[in-house]
């Protein structure tokens, strides 16, 4: 029989490179038997997330509970995709215990929560929470602060205008919407980093919201799991810089896509890597890459100036050996010299 009991979902949210993924893996492993379906939402067109946690969803998460968004924030194709993707979760037997629902890094959630409102989805669904994960080394850096001189110059020729810096009003769009945040990336911040970040988080948000501290993502799935915020109900406890529009655009950012033939060096290619970085203002970088000669699938990932790699797991003899990076940035990002630069075969 089946149950009439609404199912919980998580949203994650937070920005390119803070730690949603991660985290989400982190739920699989310590998931204790609970059902878990996941919707895993990128900006860029390739869906790298998803495989990623293919990887190692399974225990917890069957592959046909794992459902890749990968053309454009959630927030902007609700109607579109979220909603079939739901319906195509709860037809599943049996049905999940729990759908986590990871944002891209440039989504805004309060629009996805405004989708839990909906009747045909609150009938059976409720938000159970919405977990922003913060970047904390991103955020000591200043990556999500207005500079104010520069700031007030565009006030006095744009009144309307409240940031100079996108990535401070998305950042502080998804610190209004949730009900736990992680201040993730610990172990890159110092003590009293930490101390001041939590500080200005909590003097930014107008309601009281638990702050953890995490390496890794490293916390409890029964810690995440079972809020029981009912987030929907709670909308206009959570603003948005968006809430006067009725829809809003992602203009101030981009993604390219290269596609990478199999490379011979990796160390070379890092460098090369951080040589793009260093002079194009790069937010994320993230693929997967084929190493000559080496049966596993090389993982590249780079937030900011910090770059890795390292192997994931093996290619499968039924696919193609496929390398492509995405490479995120605000507009205007050079992608002819980006992919010269990448493509020079001098790895
Ligand atoms: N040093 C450090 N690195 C971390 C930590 N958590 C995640 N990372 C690294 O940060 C990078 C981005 O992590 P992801 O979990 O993919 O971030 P994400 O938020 O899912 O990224 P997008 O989906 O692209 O927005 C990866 O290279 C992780 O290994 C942490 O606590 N400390």
């Amino acid at each position: 029989m089946t149950s009439l009991a609404k199912i919980p979902a998580t949203i994650i949210t937070g920005f390119l490179g803070a730690g949603k993924t991660t985290l989400i893996r982190h739920i699989l492993a310590t998931a204790n038997g609970r059902r878990l379906a996941l919707i895993i939402n990128e900006f860029g067109d390739v869906g790298i997330d998803g495989e990623i946690l293919k990887t190692c969803g399974d225990l917890a998460c069957r592959e046909d509970s794992i459902i890749e968004l990968a053309n454009g924030c959630i927030c902007c194709t609700v109607a579109d995709d979220f909603l079939p993707a739901i319906e195509r979760l709860l037809a599943l037997d049996p049905r999940p215990d729990h759908i986590i629902i990871e944002t891209s890094g440039l989504a805004l959630p309060k629009p996805l929560v405004k989708a839990f409102d909906w009747p045909s989805i609150r009938s059976r669904l409720t938000v159970d929470g919405v977990i922003a994960v913060v970047d904390g080394a991103a955020t000591a850096d200043g990556r999500f602060a207005d500079d104010p001189a520069k700031l007030a110059r565009q006030r006095d020729a744009d009144p309307s205008i409240e940031h100079d810096n996108p990535l401070e009003e998305v950042f502080e769009d998804q610190l209004l919407c949730a009900d736990l945040i992680i201040l993730n990336k610990a172990d890159l911040i110092s003590e009293a980093e930490q101390a001041q970040i939590t500080a200005d988080i909590a003097a930014q948000i107008p309601r009281a919201v638990k702050i953890v501290a995490a390496h890794e993502g490293r916390i409890d799935a029964r810690v995440l799991l079972g809020l029981y915020a009912a987030a929907e109900d709670d909308l206009s406890a959570r603003p948005s810089h968006h809430d006067a529009e009725s829809e809003h655009d992602h203009d101030d950012f981009e993604s390219i896509i290269i596609d990478m033939g199999a490379i011979e060096d990796s160390a070379a290619l890092m460098r090369q890597l951080a040589e793009v970085v260093e002079r194009h203002d790069v937010l994320r970088i993230k693929g997967f890459l084929e190493l000559r000669g080496k049966p596993m699938r090389l993982l590249v990932q780079g937030v900011g100036k910090r770059l890795q790699h390292s192997f994931d797991r093996p290619w499968r003899p039924d696919e193609p050996r496929r390398g492509r990076l995405v490479i995120i940035g605000e507009k205007g990002l050079d992608a002819g010299s980006i992919s010269q630069a990448l493509t020079r075969g001098e790895f």
